[in-house]
């Protein structure tokens, strides 16, 4: 497998996100709920230092609930915040600010104590690699507050922050960032969920780590879904999958890039339910 680091990208991202770090008092961090650890800039915390930062978990609706309240115990364990959310409900939303009133609370009491009464806003920026749901959850927050400031002649124009309620705001662009992926598994779960482009890797060694990994973390929805036995060999599964689903070349033979394409499709539109690939630890 090719190895992905996309090192003048990530110089580039690093640039770009160190020069906004002193306009902010909090990053927020967005990993793949499905992938927490996968979707993660290795490199990270060398990028932002010292900067408190809250790390959202995206797209929860997605993963596995129980998966899910794992990981948020496994980042707490190591020090850092995390809270799940789904940006297109909006669940999860409104304990941003509740953390990060939090995580800040000595920066604003010492501003506080210094004589300013009334501490402004808490400004924010939005990390994450490609797909992760960036700019979801920037449109989501900023719903309400793009109409107000489109009232105020020569704002709109100025903006470079996102008004979110009165105690919130964020950076208008988010800064992204890039996956490390020299671990297979690493591209694999990437692929599974959508976050790198299917051209990266091959589809059927794509759908057959999916497979593998559904019978040994998931079996019963992998049978109930394709009505498989179990214990049935990867090419057995697939022999089987194609045919139930139609996925035939000419000949009637099973085509074995549709139907890698067929369950890279399932996988990512939940038709084996709500997944999680990472494990913490
Ligand atoms: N189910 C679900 N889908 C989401 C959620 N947040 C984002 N998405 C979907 O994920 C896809 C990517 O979201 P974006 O907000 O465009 O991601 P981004 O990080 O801005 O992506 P780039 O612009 O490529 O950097 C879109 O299809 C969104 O609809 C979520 O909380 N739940």
């Amino acid at each position: 497998m090719t190895i992905q680091w996309f090192p003048g990208h990530m110089a580039k991202a690093r640039r770009e996100v160190s020069e906004k770090l002193k306009l902010v008092d909090i990053i927020y961090e967005l990993v793949d709920a499905r992938i927490p650890l996968s979707s993660r800039n290795p490199m990270i915390e060398d990028i932002i230092g010292q900067k408190p930062r809250l790390i959202l978990l995206t797209k929860a609706d997605m993963a596995d609930k129980e998966m899910t309240r794992s990981w948020i115990e496994f980042f707490e364990k190591s020090g850092q915040k995390a809270i799940a959310i789904n940006s297109q409900a909006g669940t999860g939303l409104h304990e941003i600010v509740k953390y990060s009133n939090e995580l800040l609370k000595e920066k604003f009491d010492r501003m506080r104590a210094k004589g300013l009464k009334k501490p402004r806003a808490i400004r924010a920026m939005i990390v994450g690699i490609p797909n992760v749901g960036k700019s979801t959850l920037i449109n989501r927050l900023a719903k309400k507050n793009i109409a107000k400031t489109g009232n105020t002649p020569g704002v709109t124009k100025a903006q470079q922050w996102i008004k979110v309620g009165k105690e919130l705001e964020l950076l208008d662009t988010p800064g992204i960032l890039w996956p490390k992926f020299e671990d297979e598994e690493v591209g694999y779960r990437l692929a599974l969920t959508g976050a790198i482009k299917d051209t990266i890797l091959n589809l059927q060694d794509i759908a057959v780590y999916g497979l593998k990994f559904l019978e040994a973390h998931y079996p019963e929805r992998l049978h109930e879904r394709y009505q498989l036995a179990e214990g049935v060999e990867v090419v057995e599964m697939f022999n089987k999958i194609g045919s139930l689903r139609g996925c035939l070349m000419g000949g009637g033979e099973v085509d074995y890039d549709k139907t890698a394409e067929l369950i890279i499709r399932d996988i990512r539109a939940e038709k084996l339910g709500p997944l999680t690939f990472d494990f913490p630890e």
